[in-house]
């Protein structure tokens, strides 16, 4: 059974029906001329209200819907901690949180000094204003585009009680989105989900309304990409993928491109399981060598996240949009153009790290987050095997940057948020600290704490990144085509030089919007 394979051909192949490989199969689609294939692991997510419906996103993590990866030992960092990655049509803007950014001009010019020519806020921005329809007024913000942005409502009494107490220690209100990154400030965040309460998913935004209208679509969901198919000529001529019934395998073909859309962890195992990749490494799992390019797999950038883990002395809210309704930005040194601390607050006990070593808990809690949005630790993936099934090696090397900057990134974070909760009138709110707890106050007892119980905010990036044509650690140039072969480009998160100072999904869409430029020649 196992050798049984059909053939069917496309103009373009998408590897990967996610954030960025539902915006980009939608946009090449506009065009009845060209044939587009989308190729998703996962199930679809029309009409799965476990899916759709934002508030009930926790319930997805650990679920049936998550390729939920281990990561490698930490040397100084939290080992139990898991990479939740979806394994859905939408990809991680199926099950995420929603959190709205657009990408922080500054972030973008640095992309471009990087060496991501024409990837500078100049040539970037309006793709934000294409995708989006926002409900903030004005010029600045697309308002018919297929992705619904708006601002949450301020439903959250000790939500309100936290932006208030931060304005007392120097984090004005703010509304994010308005055209400037913030420096330091708090306010409620803009979600990408519709009035409805149903999240606005690349897939739900851009693929629903046209699943079945156009006959040069095709979805196949439930198929899991093998391999890239390169010929002699080191040109990639289709996908092989796993049928959903697990059968055997077919193989599509492409007339012009495959694009790999899987994501900051399943890109670069797909290239290397291909012959893309660190020849030394490939030649350990027996694969053919058929482009040496070092930099797959490497700069794995991530924004690491820590905990502060109050028990509320009131009830909380009982109903939510997503339970993390509320973020601050602050700068923890001078003369920085983009906030290097972040912190979410989330209206929901969250002891998901701390349990294990014996904090207390609570039903009836909340937290602040502070995470490092502009770590310097850099991590990787690897393959486990030559076996497109087993789970890549994830290493984020969480806190190894030689010069500790991740770590007292973390520190002041820590510290500011036990500033602000010392301030009213979120000190009300607060009947106790539950983690690190009191007890925990010098730099080594914190450290100690963040190294055992960090989490994630869920945003790896960078592992196939793009740059200069002679950059040899760059795997893509700056028009996110793969260096070493033809017909074969990148668009996902990966591709990110670096990962913005923010929740990154609006600027992967914002990626696959502008790749679809790229690729039509517009
Ligand atoms: C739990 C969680 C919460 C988050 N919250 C937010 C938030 O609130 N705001 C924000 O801005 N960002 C958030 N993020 C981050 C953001 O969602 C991601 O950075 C972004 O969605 C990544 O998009 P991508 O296209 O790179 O990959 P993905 O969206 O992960 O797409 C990759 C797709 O490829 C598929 N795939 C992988 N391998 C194969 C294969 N071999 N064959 C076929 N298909 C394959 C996967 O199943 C998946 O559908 C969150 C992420 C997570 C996990």
């Amino acid at each position: 059974m196992s050798d049984v394979t059909s053939e069917d051909t496309f103009d373009y192949v998408i590897a990967g029906g996610g954030t960025a490989g539902c915006a980009l199969a939608a946009r090449l689609s506009e065009d009845p001329s060209v044939t587009v294939c989308l190729i998703e692991a996962g199930p679809s997510d029309v009409g799965d209200d476990n899916i759709l419906v934002l508030s009930e996103w926790m319930h997805l993590l650990d679920s049936g819907y998550d390729w939920d990866y281990p990561i490698e030992p930490q040397e100084k960092g939290n080992s139990f901690m898991r990479h939740a990655r979806a394994k859905v049509l939408g990809g991680c803007s199926s099950h995420n949180s929603c959190i709205a950014f657009w990408p922080p001009a500054e972030g973008l010019d640095e992309w471009e000094a990087m060496g991501a020519t024409g990837w500078g806020a100049r040539d970037v921005l309006k793709y934000v204003t294409r995708l989006e329809n926002n409900d903030a007024p004005g010029d600045l913000h697309g308002h018919s585009g297929p992705v619904r942005l708006r601002d949450i409502p301020p439903n959250d009494p000790c939500g309100q009680a936290v932006i208030d107490a931060a304005a007392k220690v120097g984090l004005p209100t703010v509304q994010f989105n308005r055209g400037t990154t913030v420096l330091n400030g708090a306010g409620w965040f803009q979600i990408n989900a519709g009035e409805d309460g149903l999240r606005m998913s690349t897939s739900h935004a851009y693929l629903h309304p046209i699943i079945g209208q156009r006959p040069n679509l095709e979805v196949r969901t439930g198929c899991w990409v093998s391999e890239i198919l390169i010929d002699e000529s080191l040109a990639a001529t289709g996908v092989r993928y796993q049928r959903p019934d697990l059968t055997g395998y077919d193989t599509v073909s492409a007339r012009r491109e495959v694009v790999v859309t899987a994501g900051a962890i399943d890109t670069p195992k797909l290239l290397m399981l291909s012959g893309i990749g660190p020849a030394a490494h490939l030649r350990e799992h027996g694969i053919t060598v058929r482009v040496d390019s070092p930099g797959v797999g490497e700069n794995l950038d991530d924004h690491v996240e820590g905990l502060v883990f109050y028990e509320a002395s009131r009830p909380m809210v009982t109903t939510s949009t997503q339970w993390w309704e509320i973020g601050l930005f602050a700068t923890t040194v001078e003369g920085l153009d983009q906030p290097d601390l972040m912190m979410h607050y989330g209206s929901v006990p969250f002891d998901m790290n701390t349990l294990r070593w014996g904090y207390p808990t609570t039903d009836n809690g909340f937290c602040l987050t502070p995470n490092v949005t502009q770590g310097r630790s850099r991590g990787t993936v690897r393959l486990r095997s030559r076996d497109f099934r087993d789970r890549a090696k994830v290493d984020p090397r969480y806190f190894t940057d030689p010069d500790g900057h991740d770590e007292a990134v973390m520190l002041a974070g820590i510290r500011l948020a036990r500033r602000i909760a010392e301030q009213e009138p979120l000190r009300d709110w607060i009947a106790r600290e539950l983690a690190p707890g009191p007890d925990a106050t010098t730099d080594e007892e914190l450290l100690d704490y963040i190294h055992k119980t960090h989490n994630t905010v869920y945003h790896p990036a960078g592992t196939a990144r793009m740059g200069a044509v002679d950059d040899p650690m760059a795997v893509l140039d700056p028009e996110l085509r793969v260096k070493g072969v033809t017909r074969l480009r990148v668009v996902d998160a990966s591709a990110m030089p670096k990962l913005p100072a923010i929740n990154p999904n609006i600027t992967v869409m914002t990626m696959a919007e502008k790749c679809a430029d790229l690729i039509r020649g517009v």
